[in-house]
């Protein structure tokens, strides 16, 4: 028996305690959960430190001939159930606790759906929006060769997030090769279908954010043909989680991305939009819906609300003006616990993200099984074994959370945080 693990250690001292970001937000959930954890709780500590974070420096020429310097980060939260999974983000606010707690957040959400894989996370500060391909491209493949040290097939396998793509990927994918002289289609997913990417996988997440919506709908007895849908992000994620619901006969009323909030009450044709987002890089000036302001996105009434951009969007600031019957998580942490609690007593039912948007990893992990045995399957056995896994995933979640009384938050990180800690358990401390 190993001895007692004190759950009382301060913070790593890398980071500041006065600004902890989503981070904080994580503690909290984890500390939410502990009480149901049973004997595992003596592990929790394992929890609340990444298992290994890098920071490197990202040196590449510009377009005009000087050099700038990038700070990317690669965290890998947890590897007790295999290797470290998750996204690279390119944007201007990363920072270590982000990434810290977006790597968490894959280590929950890998083990909340049952993947066998632990969690990890990637970014680089940077506005992807000021730069040129080829200078992207520059970016892109230093960071890999900075971080290959500590990625691979069977170590940690980055993918897209926020501003990264298949493009990207195809890249990440061909530094890593080049580094380790053999093709390695398996370090990264998400990448383009001609190098081993998965059908499928560029609209996974936005399918399972559907999926979800679609079983929470079962539980309140609403339809979702028929109903009110507003979407925070119109990128991978909302855009297409908001084309689900417009062809399946909802009204999305209302979309906000970067470039500001547009809203009609009649419905947005959603294919229209993502055709103008394409030539114009965001919705504003979309002329079949009517510019409203930021902060009326979240008192838009609404049968079913989407955030799908960031993180910390759904706050003590604006949680009281939601009108909405079912949150359904398509970002990493959107919405914090103070806003959970008013919510919760507001009676809105929440989905969390670590069950709404797991089926992006879901297909990464399909694709990754796939570039294994080098043996591919059409889209539909995709889609299906992915809508299959998201709907079980969801009712195994419900059932904890009947049986414990508890949110479908807490329910979630009661499967997995059992799961990962009897791992941690089995394994032992010592290498
Ligand atoms: N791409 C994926 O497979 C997965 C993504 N996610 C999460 O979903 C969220 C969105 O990711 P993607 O759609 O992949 O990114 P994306 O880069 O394709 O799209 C991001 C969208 O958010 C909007 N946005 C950015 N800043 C905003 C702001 N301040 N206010 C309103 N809108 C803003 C952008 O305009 C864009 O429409 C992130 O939290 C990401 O971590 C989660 C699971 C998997
Ligand atoms: O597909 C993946 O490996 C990770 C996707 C991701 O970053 C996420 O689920 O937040």
């Amino acid at each position: 028996m190993t001895s007692e693990i004190s759950t009382s250690h301060p913070l790593p001292s890398y980071l500041n305690p006065n600004d902890l970001g989503a981070w904080g937000i994580y503690l909290q959930q984890i500390d939410r959960v502990t009480p149901y954890l049973g004997s595992l709780s003596r592990w929790v500590e394992t929890l609340k430190r990444p298992k290994r974070s890098l920071i490197v420096d990202v040196p590449v020429e510009l377009d005009n001939g000087t050099i700038a310097h990038f700070e990317g980060y690669r965290v890998q939260h947890n590897t007790s159930r295999g290797p470290g999974k998750g996204g690279v983000r390119f944007h201007q606010d990363v920072c270590l606790a982000e990434v810290m707690a977006l790597a968490a957040w894959m280590s929950i959400k890998n083990a909340a759906v049952n993947l066998p894989f632990g969690g990890a996370k990637g970014g680089i500060r940077i506005d992807a929006r000021k730069y040129s391909k080829k200078e992207l491209e520059r970016v892109t493949r230093r960071y890999t060769s900075e971080i290959g040290l500590i990625i691979g097939p069977t170590k940690d396998i980055p993918a897209p997030d926020v501003n990264t793509s298949p493009q990207t990927m195809a890249w990440m994918m061909d530094t890593y090769s080049m580094n380790e002289g053999a093709t390695a289609t398996g370090v990264v997913t998400g990448k383009p279908i001609s190098l081993g990417g998965s059908l499928g996988r560029v609209e996974a997440t936005g399918r399972g954010v559907f999926v979800a919506a679609c079983e929470a709908a079962k539980d309140l007895g609403l339809s979702v043909s028929g109903s009110r849908v507003a979407v925070q992000g119109f990128g991978n994620v909302g855009g297409t989680a908001a084309r689900l619901f417009h062809e399946t006969g909802a009204k999305v009323v209302a979309i906000q991305d970067h470039t500001g909030t547009i809203h009609n009450e009649n419905g947005i044709n959603i294919h229209d939009l993502l055709n103008y987002v394409e030539d114009h890089a965001g919705i504003m000036g979309f002329t079949e819906a009517a510019a409203i302001s930021n902060e009326d996105f979240w008192s838009v009434s609404s049968d079913f609300l989407i955030p799908a951009a960031l993180e910390s969007q759904i706050t003590i600031k604006n949680a009281d003006q939601i009108k909405t019957k079912i949150l359904v998580e398509g970002a990493n942490g959107p919405t914090t616990p103070e806003a959970d609690d008013i919510l919760t007593r507001k009676g809105v039912y929440i989905v969390p993200d670590v069950i709404s948007n797991a089926g992006g990893v879901t297909v990464s992990y399909f694709e990754w099984v796939q570039d294994f045995s080098s043996f591919f399957w059409s889209e539909e056995e995709i889609n299906q074994r992915l809508e299959r896994l998201m709907r079980d995933a969801y009712r195994s979640v419900s059932n904890v959370a009947k049986h414990h009384q508890v949110s479908l938050r807490t329910a979630a990180f009661i499967v997995a945080c059992t799961r990962i800690l009897e791992a941690r358990e089995v394994r032992g401390l010592y290498p």
